[in-house]
């Protein structure tokens, strides 16, 4: 008996049903990409000005900071019934590109490599 062998067959007709809602699906997710892009980009943005008034790589890091923006946003995914770790490590992830991103900003303010 091979793996699998006692699965019902799938008709074609729900083989192209379910084509036809992971169609639908892929067409929404570009939607809410476009949308988390499009926020994403203000996000940056704002760090960006923020950046202007940090003078030193401890402000930059501000790790207090950080785990509170970590903290914040596991409980907001636990709120909306989405998986709090996928939450926490895009985060984590969107932090350290923008920690990156602005201690270059300030090597340069200062005119040193980062
Ligand atoms: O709040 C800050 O000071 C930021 O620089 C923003 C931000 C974030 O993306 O939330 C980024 C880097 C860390 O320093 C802390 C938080």
């Amino acid at each position: 008996m091979t793996a699998g062998s006692e699965e019902r067959s799938v008709s074609s007709e729900e083989r192209s049903a379910a084509q036809a809602e992971i169609g639908r699906m892929r067409h929404r997710i570009d939607e809410i990409d476009e949308q988390i892009v499009g926020l994403l980009a203000e996000r940056t943005a704002a760090v960006r000005i923020l950046t202007e008034h940090k003078t030193d790589e401890d402000a930059v890091r501000s790790t207090d900071r950080v785990r509170q923006v970590l903290a914040r946003v596991e409980m907001l995914a636990e709120r909306h019934d989405m998986p709090p770790q996928i939450a926490r490590e895009t985060y984590r992830s969107l932090i350290d590109q923008l920690t990156t991103m602005q201690l270059e900003r300030l090597a340069q303010r200062r005119g040193t490599p980062a």
